[in-house]
Order: structure tokens, then sequence, then C-alpha cells
């Protein structure tokens, strides 16, 4: 069984995203991500403290605007624009979730499509699944798509099981992987014979958010298993959607949590930050 590790791919794309910084500055461009951080959820301030750390790494700016949780929609869309209007500015990211009050589909479709980091504007999101190239495409896919190239799995005339169909993982999952000619199942919470669909499927990603919730025992011989799942349980442990041991027992390779997808996700982050500031200079 081979483990797959996020953070050794990780590191590796993040030399590749240095080098492009580096290039983008000899052209006098200093590549810039701005993220919007609203309220105080413990979990989204250590995820932007890594991006952060992440962008200082390679080389581009980051600024964050950390706003109160009682921050109105209006307010919101007010700095969106003014960041849409800054050139310094590449890429905006506006970390989810946001404070209940805030409509986050308004939030995020305000964002100009050409800054958009995370590839979450309906623009962007059409654009993958239609077929457009060059245009930044959401971070946890994207990542995935990254760790089964290094691993060398080609989803060309695979079954492809998708379980979860959110909109920044599960839906654009789903495209990528049928853009590389797999033959895709989307399964969610009210799949009818779950156990069934992941008995059959040569590459599994999981992304429905609940521990543990696939079992080994249901995964197919020799199958490529994906955890997109990060769930904390009581005791502080945290575990993916899929049962760790049993699965990688019958996987022919499989990602750990921690230090499977997360640091991916992170990673492409950088990548698409980078890609969008080329777009200003060509
Ligand atoms: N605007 C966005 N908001 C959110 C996104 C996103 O992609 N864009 N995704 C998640 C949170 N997230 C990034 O923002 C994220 C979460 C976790 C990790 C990660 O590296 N996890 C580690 C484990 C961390 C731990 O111990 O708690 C790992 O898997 O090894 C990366 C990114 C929601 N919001």
């Amino acid at each position: 069984m081979n483990l797959i590790d996020g953070k050794q791919i990780a590191a590796k794309v993040k030399g590749e995203v240095a080098t492009e910084v580096r290039a983008l500055a000899a052209r006098g461009v200093q590549t810039g991500l701005t993220v919007v951080r609203v309220g105080d959820d413990p979990a989204s301030a250590i995820y932007v403290r890594g991006k952060r750390k992440d962008c200082e790494e390679v080389g581009i700016t980051s600024v964050e605007h950390h706003l109160p949780a009682t921050t109105t929609q209006a307010e919101l869309l007010a700095l969106i624009a003014r960041l849409n209007a800054d050139p310094a500015v590449h890429g905006i990211l506006v970390q989810l979730p946001l404070p209940k009050h805030v409509d986050e589909r308004a939030v995020l479709d305000a964002i100009s499509p050409a800054k958009d980091a995370d590839g979450f504007h309906p623009f962007n999101v059409g654009a993958l699944s239609i077929g457009i190239a060059g245009v930044p495409r959401p971070c946890t896919p994207a990542g995935v798509m990254r760790m089964l190239d290094e691993a060398k799995v080609d989803p060309k005339g695979k079954r492809a099981l998708v379980v979860g169909r959110s909109n920044i993982v599960g839906k654009p999952m789903a495209m990528m992987l049928l853009e590389r000619h797999a033959t895709v199942t989307l399964a969610h919470s009210r799949t009818a014979d779950l156990a069934g669909e992941v008995g059959r499927a040569d590459i599994l990603v999981a992304a429905i958010g609940k521990a543990e919730l696939v079992k080994g025992a249901w995964v197919k011989e020799g199958a490529v298993v994906i955890d997109v799942g990060m769930n904390r349980l009581a005791d502080g442990k945290l575990v993916g959607d899929v049962e760790f041991a049993a699965a990688a027992a019958r996987a022919s390779a499989i990602t750990p949590v921690p230090g499977g997808v997360g640091p991916m996700t992170r990673a492409m982050l950088l990548v698409n930050t980078v890609e969008l500031a080329k777009r200003t200079v060509r």
C-alpha cells in the first residue's frame, strides 16, 4: 500500500510556486493575496495563519483584513469592491464559514472572477464545468488531482466515486475527474446503497464530513482512497471520513488525515494566486 503524503507533495508544489513568484518579481510584479476573515471562529484563525505563513514561504505578499463578527453584508461587499479595484491585489479569499447573518453566496459572487483565489465564483465554476482552461479551480479538488498525478494514478476509464456534493469539494471534484475521463458517480447522504457504491469504486474520494462513515471493509481491493474529511473527535483526535486502518489494508494507495489533502488545499491556493498574478502581465 502506497501512502500518498500530502505534506511532501505540497512542499514540491510550494517550490514550483516560489520559482514562478521570483520570475514575476523579476518582471516587476510582486504577487499579492488578500485574505478576509470575519468574526473569531478559532479554526478559521488557525487556517488563515497557516495560509499567510505559506505565502511568506513562497514570497507572496499576504494581507489580512480581520473584521468583527458584527460586520454587515454591505460593509463586507464594500471592502471586496475596494480589493477588486486594487492592482496590488492579485488574489482575494474570503475565509469560510461567514457569520450567519451574511449571505455567503452574495459575498463570493462579489469577488472579481479575475481575483478569485478560491475558484468559487460562478463564472469560474461554470468554466470548469465546460472545460475552459486557465481559470482558478477550487483548491481542495485541484489538490486531489495533483495527488493522483503524483501517485501515478490515471483516472481515465476508472470508476470514481465522490462521496459528498458540496459546492467547494464534491461537485468540482466530480467535474475534474470527469474531465480526466473517469466514469464518475456522485454519492451523498441520501444515496441508497453507499456500501455497494464504494465497493465498485476504483478511485474513492470521501468528502462528506462525517467521521469514519466509510467503512474499510466496503473498499474495493486495490482501490485508491482519497480522504478529504477532517473530523475532530471528542478526545481531540483528528480523523477522516474513512476508517483508515481497515481501508489501508485493502487499498493500493491512500491519503492520511492529517497530512493528506489538507496541506494540498493550502498549496493549491498559492498556485491559484500566482496564476492570477501571471494573468495580469500576459
Ligand atoms: N475560503 C475558504 N474557506 C475554507 C476552505 C477553503 O478552501 N476556502 N476550506 C476549509 C478550511 N481550510 C482552508 O481554508 C483548510 C482546513 C484544514 C487544512 C489542513 O491543512 N488541515 C490539516 C490538519 C489541521 C488540524 O490539525 O486541525 C491536515 O489535514 O493535515 C487546510 C485548509 C474551510 N474554509
